[in-house]
């Protein structure tokens, strides 16, 4: 199970601070959309650069234009970027096409689907990894329930899972056993993101490789 850090509502200073302290103990590295609209591909480079061996995600959120988003992106050294579910089939499979040429990964971001029948659509188009997501703003009126988990149980993707997790909701998450778990403002706003993040990372279920 991989630990992926969020870096979401920071400057470039804050982001580089976060990830010389957690480096060690995050595996996927996330470049959150907001940062990525302050800054734009040049601080996805420089991740890329300081941090070569960590799976880096860019944020897209990409909902058109997909081959154009995909290939900013790939080229400046993402490793996986994230497309909305809702977007046309078309979007989607002309970013996975771009993926597959540079050997990199696309994410269907769940947010706000709730139809099985979109899961089956997007294996169709080729997707393999998907994003669970609770938003940000959901997140005002409740947290996350790990029911969410519902949608995905069967489809045999790879999957991630965002929302406000924290320590107390991490073992519900961790009992329903994706593979990814995104973790921004839990690690980003705590008084030692360091302390915070190898916390979160010795809850996780170890990957077989780590044995
Ligand atoms: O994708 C995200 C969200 O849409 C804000 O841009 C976050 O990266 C994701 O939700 C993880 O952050 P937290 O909810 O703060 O853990």
């Amino acid at each position: 199970m991989k630990l992926q850090l969020a870096l979401d509502r920071l400057e470039r200073q804050q982001c580089f601070r976060l990830l010389e302290e957690t480096k060690d103990h995050i595996d996927w590295i996330e470049v959150g959309t907001g940062v990525i609209k302050e800054y734009g591909m040049s601080i996805v480079r420089e991740i890329k650069q300081r941090y070569p061996n960590h799976t880096l995600v860019a944020d897209m959120k990409t909902c058109d234009a997909g081959k154009h988003e995909a290939r900013q992106a790939f080229e400046a050294g993402a490793d996986v970027v994230t497309v909305m579910a809702f977007a046309a089939d078309e979007t989607i499979k002309d970013m996975l096409f771009e993926a597959d040429s540079y050997g990199k990964q696309v994410m269907a971001d769940l947010l706000n689907v709730s139809e099985k029948r979109r899961l089956d659509e997007l294996k169709e188009a080729g997707v393999t990894l998907v994003s669970l997501h609770y938003g940000k703003d959901m997140q005002k009126e409740k947290d996350m329930s790990a029911d969410l988990f519902d949608l995905v149980k069967g489809g045999g993707f790879t999957v991630s899972v965002a929302g406000g997790i924290k320590e107390s909701t991490l073992p519900e998450i961790v009992a329903n056993k994706p593979d990814i778990v995104i973790v921004g403002s839990a690690i980003t706003s705590a008084e030692d993101p360091a302390n915070a993040s190898f916390k979160l990372k010795g809850m996780l279920t170890p990957d077989e490789e780590d044995h």
